[in-house]
């Protein structure tokens, strides 16, 4: 059976208009009434799915419902101005009905919305054909939404609001077009995070790297460090010690209130972890002492023949080694971020043969300029035994199936966070473009707004790491590179990004703008984001663009505590 035997009418089609979170332009949703006969057994939710009859024979239209209200016919125009014992005499007889049961009195509105979907005999397909107002409005059955909604096969990611149906979505393509979680504080984002990574450990061979200000993930995933290879780096050293260690580890993180009765084996847990050698320091070099990049070398040369000193033979030489510079990166794809190295080095040969066969002097300035930067490029820097950035970025795209798989970045300095965020992520995809692999690699970034603030400050380093993500976010889908953010608050973040992800996981946002931003990024109804503000915790919105779900269908779901899958994990 596709439909629920009940069934409706539609009575008004609604068309409402707003201006823009932006304020610079306006957005229209339709807004659909639907009349049904209130019945006690009548199974209705928020997210329940209707189909409509439309202008086009044999064709309807899905609409999801946003909200419901009972009405009762003997109460439409009561209000102040009928006397008071008339009032109660009338809701007495209404209160009745509704104890009753059923009466044709009494009926539910229900507020639905069209979801860019249609149903034809030969199954679904996106599009939109007006309704026929007056037309019977039928409910889809479970199995029939189940069908529509879930994807066949994928990975349970909890069930369904009020419907119990586990929902499934493609994890793969979820992670490939990355994804955002976005809740007001306290509403479970890292709980559904968490719950989420486990998933991307067990279901894809994806590599993860959590970027942690708040130092929660090493406790909230702590078995699955023990369960995959992993690493667990923090800008702080541990004693060398283990159960010193431990005491460290215990100290500087918290553990949720309702873990506290196993306290002890998170200890023991993370005892394991510097036991087995799954804890690195991470080095981080002095401010300042940074490395030369190619943007860098093509700002030096700029300089040169922008330099009044600079003899005019020699300006058309350095104006060719411009022009060889550009090609150079443009061929080999090397960004301006790239940090300079000895593949530069026959150009700059090729710049010194040019000079030779102009005549120049040895001692003309552009010799002096090759051999300078030549001889820092050759100049190695003392190899160290430090764990850094760079070793980081290697181990990350290590292929070898014993090479770690999780990495949990503990900074809790934010400025530091940023940096080496910025610096990793340049790294990582600086290598991954000259040797190219289909490992996906997920960046987890937790606040979000702390790396891609709306307002970027070089200062505190911002600047640094909000261009680092945008590119992510922008280039890393070609490369295998993909993203998970979090945040509280959409207004704090550069919201350029927004369109680059195409799952979203949204629960209470108390702010209106922050709703109405993803209802004009995702086209989803305001009366269904609403709805969020009625969330409990654990409870999410799943709205996906042609990603994690077979049909783009806004969902609801409550999502399965992490807490207790770790806690089933430390068993
Ligand atoms: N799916 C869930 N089922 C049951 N309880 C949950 C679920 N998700 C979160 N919680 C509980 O809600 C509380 C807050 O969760 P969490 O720390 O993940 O929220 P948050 O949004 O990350 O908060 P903050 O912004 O303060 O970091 C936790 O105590 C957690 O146990």
């Amino acid at each position: 059976m596709e439909f629920e035997s009940v069934s409706g009418r539609l009575r008004e089609v609604r068309v409402v208009t707003r201006p823009t979170a932006d304020g610079r332009s306006s957005v229209s949703f339709r807004n659909f009434v639907i009349e049904i006969p209130y019945s006690r057994d009548l199974k209705l939710n928020i997210g329940t799915l209707l189909a409509v009859d439309t202008m086009e024979e044999g064709t309807s239209l899905i609409l999801e419902v946003a909200d419901f209200i009972p009405v009762h016919y003997g109460m439409l125009n009561l209000d102040g101005t009928i006397p008071k014992e008339i009032r109660d005499q009338v809701m007495e007889g209404v209160e009745s009905s509704w104890k009753a049961g059923e009466s044709k009195e009494m009926w539910v509105d229900v507020f639905a919305y069209p979801i860019g979907y249609l149903m034809t005999s030969s199954g679904f397909k996106k599009g939109y054909v007006p309704p026929l107002p007056g037309t019977s409005v039928r409910i889809l059955s479970k199995e029939a939404f189940r069908k529509f909604v879930c994807y066949e096969g994928g990975v349970e990611i909890g069930k369904v609001l009020g419907q119990d149906i586990p929902l499934t979505i493609n994890l793969n393509k979820a992670l490939v077009y990355h994804m955002g979680i976005f809740a007001f504080t306290g509403s479970g984002k890292s709980n559904l995070t968490a719950s989420l990574i486990r998933r991307v450990l067990r279901y894809t061979d994806a590599k993860v790297i959590i970027a942690d200000i708040s130092m929660e993930y090493a406790v909230l995933l702590i078995d699955q460090i023990l369960e995959h290879n992993s690493l667990l780096i923090s800008t702080e050293r541990y004693p060398q010690n283990p159960s010193d260690a431990r005491r460290k580890f215990l100290r500087s993180h918290v553990v949720p209130e309702e873990l506290d009765d196993i306290r002890e084996k998170i200890g023991d847990a993370a005892e394991s972890i510097f036991r087995g050698q799954k804890a690195r320091y991470l080095y981080m070099p002095p401010e300042g002492s940074v490395e030369l990049t190619y943007g860098d070398l093509v700002e030096l040369v700029k300089s040169q023949i922008d330099d009044k000193y600079t003899a005019f033979a020699q300006k058309p030489l350095f104006s060719l080694l411009l022009k060889r510079l550009d090609q150079f990166m443009r061929e080999n794809k090397i960004s301006k971020e790239s940090v300079l190295d000895d593949t530069v080095i026959p150009l700059l040969e090729e710049a010194s043969e040019r000079a030779r066969e102009a005549g120049l002097r040895e001692n003309s300035s552009i010799f002096t300029f090759i051999s300078s930067v030549k001889s820092y490029i050759s100049t190695e820097s003392p190899e160290s035994n430090e764990y850094d950035v760079e070793k980081l970025a290697i181990d990350i795209l290590d292929r070898d199936p014993a090479s770690s798989r999780l990495f949990i970045l503990e900074l809790p300095n934010l400025d530091e966070a940023r940096e080496l965020l910025a610096s990793l992520i340049e790294h990582v995809m600086s290598r991954r473009k000259r040797a190219f692999s289909n490992l996906p690699i997920l960046f987890v970034l937790d606040e979000a707004q702390e790396f891609i603030p709306f307002d970027t400050r070089q200062r505190d380093k911002s600047e640094l790491s909000s261009s680092a993500v945008e590119k992510l976010l922008r280039h890393g889908r070609k490369y295998h590179l993909h993203t998970l953010i979090s945040t509280q608050r959409l207004a704090y973040l550069n919201t350029n990004v927004l369109q680059q992800l195409h799952t979203y996981f949204i629960s209470t946002l108390p702010r209106p703008y922050d709703r109405q931003l993803v209802s004009e990024t995702f086209g989803v109804s305001d009366a269904l984001l609403d709805r969020t503000l009625d969330l409990e915790v654990g409870q999410w919105l799943l709205v996906s663009f042609k990603a994690s779900l077979p049909h783009d269908v806004p969902v609801f779901f409550s999502a399965p505590n992490n807490l207790d899958e770790l806690r089933r994990g430390l068993q």
